[in-house]
């Protein structure tokens, strides 16, 4: 069996953290970051408030980074293989069921729609205003963000992309963003184990 699970959410939620502890545990299991899929840096447009529009699904090259989940589709194992995964015999061996996994992470996974339709588990961290605001500035990113950045722009686009999220429906399980780095993982291993790979 193939799943693809979804670590979305707001930025700073812990999603990176939250991914690289599951990948290690997951059986034949290989990961897609969306900040892999950041246009450069010259042809992000800059907007009528001078900011330079990053948390937009324009930024991003979303054909490719759909290209890649079916590469990973159409055939796991040669996936995991290039991409330096160790597979597990699968049928032959009877402690490692013919389970294949994905692990998608990134702030914009659900607001479009050619992705938003092949997953089989939709994860979403969110954390407050404040908490949010406190960890993006202990970060650095490829282009540091300029003053004002967060209220003018971040805040408000995920805002927005989460009610469009909401709006449409699509089905996601909240994750509570302030608790720690060992709750969350035990809960979604935990999840993930019942949901889809039927055991606990
Ligand atoms: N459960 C947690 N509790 C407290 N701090 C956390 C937790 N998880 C991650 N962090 C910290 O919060 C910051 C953001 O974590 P992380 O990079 O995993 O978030 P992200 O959602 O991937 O952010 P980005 O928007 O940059 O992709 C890091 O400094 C990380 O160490
Ligand atoms: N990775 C990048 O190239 C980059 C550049 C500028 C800003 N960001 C921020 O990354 C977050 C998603 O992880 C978004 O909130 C972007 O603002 C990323
Ligand atoms: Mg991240």
């Amino acid at each position: 069996m193939k799943y693809i699970i979804g670590i979305g959410g707001v930025t700073n939620g812990g999603k990176t953290t939250l991914t690289n502890r599951l990948i290690k545990a997951l059986p034949n299991c290989c990961v897609v970051h969306q900040d892999d899929f950041f246009k450069p840096q010259d042809q992000i447009e800059v907007g009528e408030d001078g900011f330079k529009q990053w948390d937009v699904l324009d930024s991003l090259d979303m054909e490719a980074m759909v290209s890649t989940v079916r590469a990973w589709s159409e055939n796991p194992v040669k996936f995991a293989r290039c991409h330096g995964v160790n597979v597990t015999p699968g049928s032959r061996e009877p402690t490692s069921p013919d389970i294949q996994i994905l692990v998608i992470e990134g702030f914009l996974l659900y607001n479009y729609k050619p992705l938003v339709e092949l997953f089989d588990l939709r994860y979403y961290l969110a954390v407050p205003y404040d908490e949010c605001k406190r960890r993006r500035s202990t970060r650095s990113y490829t282009v540091p963000d300029p003053p004002g950045l967060f209220d003018g722009h971040v805040w408000p686009m995920y805002l927005k992309h989460r009610k469009e999220m909401e709006d449409g429906g699509v089905d996601v399980v909240y994750l509570d963003g302030l608790k720690s780095r060992d709750e969350l993982y035990n809960q979604v291993f935990e999840d993930i184990h019942n949901k889809l790979l039927n055991c606990s």
